[in-house]
């Protein structure tokens, strides 16, 4: 699991160290931090060490003088670097330091900033250090100017030449919340200290970053409650389920699937195909007989029916896929929330959401769907409101309505009613299409079908029992990227595919379960 946490509380967490006259030490584990980063990916990249060049820009803050500490040990291993100052004030101790290992500086207010883009334009790595936690607002001023440049010279990120690299934040998003106000230099890597900051993980700050590491420099969190959190491989593992030598169909966890409609008869079967794949004992369709027989062209093996909610046995629902202007389908969506079991919403079946539900009823909206469900709450939020701030709404919609939110984009932010919040960045630009939603929702609710009776999901993974269902959407958002990243190594992604990628995906993370045991 990784960690985000806020700027007020990495600050806090530097605090006693800093009030032991640590200070320069954790800037000089980043710096080193900071520098390795930048080694491996020349490296990586084909390009050489000695006799490189690199670019620093540094701010009038600590964030500056992390990066100029990182200038002067590239220095000393043979890259040529120059450092544009970007504020009128820098920290003075670096910018010795990167002076007296051999770097050149330049004031930005003192030089034709078009000249100097040029110049970083035809570095092999530049190092944005102009601002860090401390930002307030935007960047302003020169260093907007200069970012404007650097991207005209350059290019934009893919095309460039230049290895870009943020250190600690790519300066321009907001820490907290991974806004952009103005111009943001948009990094190839980013290497953030302590920890990750939530800003990274979502929002326009989550692309701007590119990939990101993050770098221990020995701060203690143990005190502290992430603002977010990240599943990781072994997390969405450890919720797998694999059959046991006892298992029968009905052990492993049956989903009943309300979905598709005779307007939209395909979502019913990309869902069913997804959890399938995913991994249960059984799937049961309830709908229109005409979805029945295009969902069983492909998997015969779905149990169908057009009867109701309370005759269909199952551990766990799934409403709402394609399911529009059907009354039967809507009442199913309805009975199926209300059974207490849980329950995947989508699409067609948001609108029958009640007032009030429990944390085991999973909405999958996306942005617009999202402005919908808050509107008929009485909540106004403009549809980009909701897409450059998707955990603040994702949460307002989790506390609204108690149940557990995953909002699709392009990164998944799921909320839980108590308040915690889960960030994936798992998926690719391919998975943009249409059908893709269907499937994701396929993927969680198996998961929520094979895990409605284990009890010791929730310790396995270490979350409270009362935020399992936001984990559970947060392992389905991981494996569902990871089999959108795979099927794109064939091409486009077609989501009627995607089955035997998600198929691939659960094989690799059963495997990777296995050999850490
Ligand atoms: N603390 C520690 O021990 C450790 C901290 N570490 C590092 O320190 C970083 C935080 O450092 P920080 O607090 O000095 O803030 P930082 O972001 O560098 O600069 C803020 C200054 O920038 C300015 N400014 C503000 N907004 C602006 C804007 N929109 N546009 C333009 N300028 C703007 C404003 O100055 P002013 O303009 O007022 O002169 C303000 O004072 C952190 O990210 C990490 O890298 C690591 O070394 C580990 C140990
Ligand atoms: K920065």
């Amino acid at each position: 699991m990784l960690n985000a946490f806020s700027g007020g509380d990495i600050r806090s967490a530097e605090a006693p160290l800093i009030d032991a006259g640590q200070g320069n030490t954790l800037m000089q584990k980043a710096a080193h931090g900071l520098f390795g980063v930048v080694l491996g990916l020349l490296r990586a990249d084909g390009r050489g060490i000695y006799g490189a060049t690199a670019v620093v820009l540094a701010g009038s803050g600590n964030n500056g003088a992390d990066a100029l500490y990182a200038g002067e040990r590239l220095l000393r291993r043979g890259v040529g670097a120059t450092a544009i100052l970007t504020s009128d004030r820098v920290h003075t101790v670096s910018l010795e330091a990167f002076v007296g290992a051999g770097g050149t500086t330049v004031r930005l207010g003192d030089a034709d900033p078009s000249e100097l883009a040029t110049h970083a334009a035809a570095a092999d790595v530049l190092i944005d250090g102009i601002l860090g936690t401390g930002a307030s607002g935007g960047l302003r001023g020169a260093a907007a100017g200069f970012v404007g440049a650097f991207d005209a010279a350059a290019g934009p990120r893919g095309t460039r030449s230049t290895i870009v690299v943020a250190c600690d934040l790519p300066s321009g998003i907001g820490t907290d919340s991974g806004l952009v106000e103005g111009p943001v230099l948009h990094a190839d890597a980013t290497v953030t200290f302590g920890a990750a900051k939530l800003g990274l993980l979502i929002g326009e700050g989550a692309v701007a970053a590119g990939e990101l590491n993050v770098v221990d420099i020995g701060l203690d969190f143990s005190s502290l409650v992430p603002v977010a959190r990240t599943l990781l491989a072994p997390d969405a593992a450890a919720l797998l389920r694999p059959p046991r030598a006892r298992d029968h169909k009905y052990s492993r966890g049956v989903l009943g699937v309300a979905a598709g409609s005779a307007r939209y008869p395909g979502a019913a079967a990309l869902a069913v195909g997804a959890a399938l794949a995913t991994g249960v004992g059984m799937v049961r369709y309830l709908g229109p007989d005409a979805v029945a027989a295009l969902i069983h062209q492909r998997n015969p093996e779905a149990v169908a029916s057009a009867g109701s909610i309370a005759d269909a046995r199952s551990q766990a629902w799934l409403v709402g896929p394609g399911a529009v202007d059907d009354d039967d389908q809507r009442q199913r969506a309805v009975d199926a929330i209300a059974s207490g079991l849980p329950t995947i919403v989508d699409a067609g079946a948001l609108g029958a959401v009640p007032e009030r539900v429990g944390p085991q009823v999973i909405l999958t909206p996306h942005a617009g769907e999202l402005r919908q469900l808050l509107a008929e709450r009485g909540l106004d939020a403009e549809r980009s409101e909701i897409e450059a701030e998707p955990a603040h709404f994702a949460l307002r919609a989790a506390e609204t309505t108690g149940a557990t939110v995953l909002l699709k984009g392009f990164t998944t932010v799921v909320a839980a009613p108590s308040g915690a919040l889960f960030v994936q960045a798992d998926a690719t630009p391919w998975l943009a299409t249409a059908g893709s939603g269907d499937t994701l929702s396929g993927i969680v609710g198996a998961l929520a079908a094979t895990l409605a009776e284990d009890g010791g999901a929730a310790g396995r993974i270490g979350v409270a029992q009362e935020d399992l269902w936001a984990a559970v959407a947060a392992a389905g958002a991981l494996i569902h990227g990871s089999a959108g990243r795979r099927a794109a190594l064939r091409g486009p992604v077609i989501v009627s595919d995607l089955p035997a990628d998600i198929g691939a995906v659960v094989a690799d993370l059963l495997e990777e379960r296995r050999l850490a045991m």
